[in-house]
């Protein structure tokens, strides 16, 4: 939920801060903190509890869930730790909250929803916290929650005046470029806004109510449509729905475009964009967006694979390429080189193209250990940490939720 990283920020300025000086200066931070402490060993447990107790008390509240839980309370309590912890930097907590009031839109979640949730929170917690609850720790998280339940629904209030909670897309193509991957067109019924380097959630008619994201791979465009490109993985059902049993003609649902993985307009560097896999989406969206802002940078597209045929758009990219002269591809395959270019894992790569990276804009985004390390070769290259942006937060929670599905299945 939300985006991660050394990123800008897309969605809106920094200073509205409801959630202001009397917080900071308050002791309920503190208090929270620390029982939210005792709660994290015991989150599998606490977030069964939440939700056994939320639908034994509000059965109707079950339908606006997925069947299967175990995603999503993983992620209801990642976003609960999150909210804890930026206790006390409000710029960042109330960014955050308008984010996910705006995104829970798409569940059909209403104002009235989020007191019933805040009953079976509080008495999870309780229920968790053994002798350490008391009068004044259950004030503190009643005020906290009450808090960001109003910021979360104030948020969706204002973006329902401006967008539907979500949008209903026309596959219009759909093309198989490798036995487990495909890239996708959609055409959202109304115009779905982004910006370049955001990601959409998606929900497919063989998995209602569960929602996956996947970077939106174009530029914004003039008749609106969307490329995804989406791998299908062990244990990834709304991506294996989406490569194999998806079709022309069929219709998606997708939720409001997010994330942080984007351009800074004003910035002259030029730009390193490193793509491992799939990672390659939100990359040749940025790359498309220089390109279309034709301001004269260059452009460096590096595309790590395991091997020449999971280089899966080069001639896409090939295309992009001879269109504009600052673009330079070069694809890294970790197994076998097509041609004398450089070969292995992708983040090893840059230091064969080049001693210092210092005067460049570094995007990195890819599966988490690729990010790992290219975010350390671009430093050993001289890049400053505020200067490399990716969403290694987001993609270890997706590769964390696949990895646990996969193991599931084979249990
Ligand atoms: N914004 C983002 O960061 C995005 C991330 N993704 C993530 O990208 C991943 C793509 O998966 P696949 O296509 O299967 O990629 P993959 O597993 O085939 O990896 C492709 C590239 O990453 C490199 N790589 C993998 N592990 C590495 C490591 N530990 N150290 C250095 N290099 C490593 C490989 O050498 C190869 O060049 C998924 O986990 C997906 O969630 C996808 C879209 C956007």
């Amino acid at each position: 939920m939300g985006a991660s990283g050394r990123t800008r920020r897309a969605e809106g300025p920094a200073e509205k801060k409801p959630w202001g000086a009397i917080w900071q200066m308050s002791s309920i931070p503190r208090i929270v903190k620390e029982s939210f402490t005792r709660i994290e060993p015991v989150a599998d447990q606490a977030t069964a509890y939440f939700y056994g107790r939320l639908f034994a008390e509000h059965p109707r509240l079950r339908a606006l869930f997925p069947p299967a839980m175990d995603a999503h309370r993983e992620r209801m309590f990642q976003a609960l730790a999150r909210i804890v912890w930026s206790l006390d930097a409000p710029g960042q907590m109330t960014d955050y909250l308008e984010r996910l009031g705006r995104d829970h839109r798409k569940y059909g979640v209403l104002p009235e929803h989020y007191r019933a949730m805040g009953g079976a929170l509080v008495a999870t917690l309780r229920a968790f916290s053994g002798g350490h609850w008391t009068p004044e720790v259950e004030a503190a998280w009643a005020s906290a929650y009450r808090s960001a339940a109003d910021i979360m629904i104030a948020a969706a209030e204002r973006d329902a005046a401006a967008a539907p909670p979500w949008w209903v897309a026309e596959v219009v193509d759909h093309q198989r470029r490798a036995p487990d991957l495909a890239v996708l067109t959609l055409r959202p019924d109304r115009r779905l806004k982004f910006t370049a380097g955001q990601y959409v959630q998606v929900q497919t008619a063989r998995w209602p109510r569960v929602w996956r994201r996947y970077s939106i791979a174009n530029a914004p465009r003039p008749d609106g449509t969307l490329s995804l490109h989406v791998r299908a993985v062990p244990g990834g059902w709304v991506s294996g729905a989406l490569v194999r049993h998806t079709r022309v003609g069929d219709t998606l649902l997708l939720g409001p475009a997010q994330g942080t993985l984007t351009l800074d307009p004003d910035c002259d560097r030029d730009l390193l964009l490193v793509a491992g896999g799939t990672g390659l989406a939100p990359l040749k969206s940025l790359a498309e967006q220089e390109i279309a802002w034709a301001r004269g940078r260059r452009v460096h597209l590096v595309v790590g694979a395991r091997g020449p045929l999971d280089l899966y758009d080069l001639p896409d990219l090939r295309r992009l390429e001879s269109g504009y002269p600052g673009l330079r591809v070069v694809p890294v395959p970790a197994d076998a080189p097509p041609c004398d270019g450089p070969r292995g894992p992708v983040s090893a790569a840059l230091e064969r193209l080049r001693d210092r990276w210092d005067d460049h804009e570094v995007y990195v985004a890819g599966p988490p250990g690729m990010i790992r390390a290219t975010v350390d070769a671009a430093q050993r290259l001289g890049v400053p940490l505020d200067r490399i942006h990716h969403d290694l937060l987001e993609a270890e929670q997706d590769a964390g939720g696949r990895a646990r599905r996969a193991s599931d299945r084979s249990a």
